[in-house]
């Protein structure tokens, strides 16, 4: 039956003839978009509507179809304004229109599994949590309004139309023929000279050649394809607008996106938009638009539908958004003049591949099907049976010229492991014998990404802008050997001796929320990143860690923070554990010393994980060209063991500390858990025994250690948490500082009260960089 609720804002037109009652045919039907992708489609081929008929019945109680007055069907059929809805009732709206908008409320960030077990319904606020929330809300912009100060692409933005008669004097920046906006941009952002990736790359990817880009962490990738796709868009429009001129019937052109890159984390994604965006500075109508998971597909789909440039996305997302919308891929098909993987290794690998490989799929260049064209054969035969009629409208095909779409692939690292990966032989993990995790050379991830990527030529260019090494240049790293239970006091150790803003690297989403109070409980700075984190959550730490307010900030992350994060003054990378593999170990030490940046990546290694890493690192090392004489041998970082003593008991206060909050948290949890269903199966329940059911004899020493923690009790806390704030207040000395020991220039006291208290102020040492700690 047509559907009327469907076609209220298109007025179909209706064949009108003398008599009233129209049949079927008669009627204008209009044709239905149906979102691209459908799950099933057999049997079914299309839908069409009509609006402004009525279907009566005659005497005989046979259908008939009316048309109706149109006035009184638009009185008939006006929506009726949706009821108001209660105050707290926002779900629905909050949904639609869920968006970074900035750091809006300091509440503990929550994960989904804790948003979860939350109620459904909102519960009224009480006055007082409204206004701690308005207070939060206040002081968390005011942290956003720093961090934006700091960022130089948003100021970039705030300069454009300043200074629209400003010369640009980039002569390193000459040979690659760049337009005057692209130039303004650069001389803004203050980047001199182009980036040997830049250089490479620009000019080729201009000749519209394939290209397989490889460079060192932190080496310019972004800008290697962000200048080619606006340098295409600028002469693509201009184009355009010369076509309008010289034909008067075309007066509107299409917007179609000329480039879909895809990136393999949301906060990436985020990012190169930033940057594609900062480069299009002074050109106002370049729209970027970035499609991720977390936040609102709605509203994504809204931007897109209001037309785009470039779209950046996430594969899931990207996945979502095209499939589930109309046209959308057809639009590809015909705009996408480049396909850009950033992070290729880690987008063809296992696990994500399946996404790429459906999207790459859906761009295929060869010819494709259109979808029905209204030839004017609509059926005229009533009786006609569906089988018949399905033959007679089949779609009919359509070539369409291969779009001229280049594929740019850009990484830092191509490793082995990637191909047993896809040819499912089993995780490599991180190799004891020191085999595993080996890089790829270039030759094999040409064959490889040959074999996984469709390119339109048959051999893209290849350009390895560092052959010479993996690293960054200006990075130094270092290994401190350490007892596997002692990695907590280490790591403390570290970030109280060298304040500077710090990444910090583990293997578990677990660990994370461990390790995140208990640097908090020692006054350090601690922010979290991990997957099961609320998107609005993780990208609230990060501005809080990427803040010029608070320099020595800390982020605690999983790998996701690993690749492509170009977050400024990051000067430590400590590696609480190890790596599972060799590129990961590349990708989470170039978030440090970026660009023209110096910076260190420190590996936490209990004595029997030393011999493995050494081996590993030595492999990435390999070829390097400073290093070739000989095995790269990683330097051990010096660490001042009397003062790792003096902060023993601080650290194992704070564990405890840390450790029975969040056993207490996880048990409640659970119990809540367990006694909802026990009510539901009507059952008593009884914590102790029902645990002692569940645990085997190998979990049994995790599990009372657990427990242990678990049953500390609120004076036990208590007590332990006086005694930390008592420890915290001493200065330690470690011997070597005399000077600013007894210059007695921080009044720790007041410090802690005024909530001042920096871990450069609460240690009785001279604040030293770690940098300056190894030679260069
Ligand atoms: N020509 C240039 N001169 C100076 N700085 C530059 C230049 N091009 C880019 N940058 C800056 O260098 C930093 C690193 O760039 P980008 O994030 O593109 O690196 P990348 O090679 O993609 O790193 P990764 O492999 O970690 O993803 C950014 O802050 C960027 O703004």
């Amino acid at each position: 039956m047509p559907n009327k609720k469907r076609s209220r804002e298109t007025e179909a037109p209706v064949k009108r003839t003398k008599k009233s009652k129209l049949l079927a045919d008669e009627l204008g039907w209009k044709e239905v978009a149906m979102p691209d992708r459908l799950d099933d489609v057999e049997g079914f081929f299309g839908l069409e509507e009509i609006e402004g008929i009525d279907v009566v019945a005659d005497e005989a109680g046979k259908l008939q179809f009316k048309s109706v007055d149109k006035s009184k069907k638009a009185k008939k059929t006006k929506v009726p304004p949706a009821p108001p809805k209660p105050a707290d009732d926002d779900t629905e709206a909050e949904d639609d229109e869920e968006e970074w908008g900035g750091i809006i409320d300091t509440e503990a960030e929550s994960t989904e599994e804790e948003a979860a077990t939350k109620p459904i319904a909102a519960k009224p606020q009480s006055e007082k949590k409204k206004k701690q929330k308005k207070d939060a809300k206040a002081k968390d912009k005011k942290v956003q309004q720093q961090a934006a100060k700091s960022n130089p692409f948003e100021t970039l933005l705030e300069d454009r139309l300043d200074d629209s008669d400003e010369d640009v004097d980039l002569p390193e920046w000459e040979t690659l023929d760049l337009s005057f906006p692209t130039l303004r941009a650069l001389a803004k952002l203050k980047f001199a000279s182009p980036t040997a990736i830049q250089s490479a790359a620009i000019p080729k990817i201009l000749a519209g050649h394939d290209l397989i880009g490889k460079a060192s962490t932190g080496s310019g990738k972004t800008l290697a394809f962000g200048i080619p796709i606006l340098e295409t868009y600028l002469k693509s429009s201009a184009a355009a607008v010369e076509v309008i001129n010289t034909d008067a019937s075309k007066n509107k052109i299409e917007k179609l996106p000329i480039a879909l890159v895809l990136s393999p984390t949301r906060e990436l994604a985020k990012q190169l938009s930033d940057h594609l965006m900062a480069v299009a500075a002074f050109v106002p109508d370049f729209k970027v638009v970035t499609l991720t998971g977390g936040l609102s597909l709605q509203k994504q789909q809204r931007l897109l539908d209001q037309g785009v440039d470039v779209i950046v996305a996430t594969p899931g997302r990207l996945w979502e958004v095209v499939s589930e919308g109309i046209g959308w891929i057809d639009k590809l098909k015909r705009g996408l003049r480049f396909l850009v993987v950033d992070e290729a290794d880690r987008l063809l690998q296992e696990g994500h591949y399946k996404e790429v490989e459906d999207t790459l799929n859906l761009l295929q260049r060869e010819e494709y099907e259109s979808g029905a064209e209204d030839d004017g054969s609509g059926s005229e035969d009533g009786d006609m049976d569906a089988a018949e009629f399905k033959k007679k409208n089949k779609p009919k095909k359509k070539k369409a010229p291969a779009p001229k779409r280049q594929t740019l692939v850009f990484s830092a690292t191509f490793h082995q492991g990637l191909q047993q990966r896809l040819a499912a032989k089993g995780k490599k993990s991180w190799p004891k014998n020191g085999t595993g995790g080996d890089l790829l050379d270039n030759k094999e991830s040409m064959e490889y990404l040959l074999k996984k990527l469709n390119f339109r030529e048959e051999s893209p260019q290849f350009v390895d802008a560092n052959p010479a090494g993996q690293m960054a240049t200006n990075l130094r790293e270092g290994i401190i050997e350490c007892g596997a239970m002692e990695k907590d006091l280490y790591l403390y150790y570290l970030l109280l001796r060298y304040p500077c803003r710090t990444l910090v690297f583990t293997n578990s989403i677990s660990s994370v929320k461990r390790l995140t109070p208990f640097l908090s409980q020692l006054q350090l700075p601690a922010n979290s990143l991990h997957s099961n984190m609320i998107q609005k959550a993780r990208l609230r730490s990060l501005e809080r860690f990427s803040s010029p307010s608070s320099p020595n900030s800390i982020l605690i992350a999983t790998d996701v923070a690993a690749r492509g994060l170009d977050i400024k003054g990051v000067e430590m990378i400590v590696h609480y554990h190890l790596p599972r593999t060799a590129d990961m170990y590349v990708h989470r030490s170039g978030r440090t010393a970026r660009s023209d940046a110096r910076g260190i990546s420190i590996l936490l290694c209990a004595p029997e994980e030393v011999m493995g890493v050494r081996r590993l690192v030595s492999k990435v090392h390999e070829g390097d060209n400073a290093k070739s004489t000989g095995k790269y041998a990683m330097k051990s970082f010096s660490v001042d063991r009397k003062l790792v003593d003096r902060l023993k008991r601080r650290a194992t206060l704070s564990k405890k500390i840390a450790d029975s909050t969040v056993e207490k948290a996880k048990k409640n949890k659970e119990d809540d858990w367990l006694k909802t269903a026990a009510d539901e199966l009507g059952v008593e329940y009884d914590s102790e025994e029902f645990n002692s059911l569940k645990v085997g004899k190998k979990g049994q020493r995790g599990k009372q250690k657990r427990e242990k923690a678990a049953s500390a009790s609120k004076d036990d806390i208590e007590a332990w948490k006086a005694e930390l704030k008592a420890l915290l207040k001493q200065k330690i000395n470690s011997g070597f500082s005399e000077r600013y020991l007894t210059s007695g220039i921080v009044n720790i006291a007041s410090a802690l009260m005024n909530g001042e208290a920096m871990h450069d102020n609460i240690i009785g040492v001279e604040k030293k960089s770690v940098i300056d700690e190894v030679t260069w």
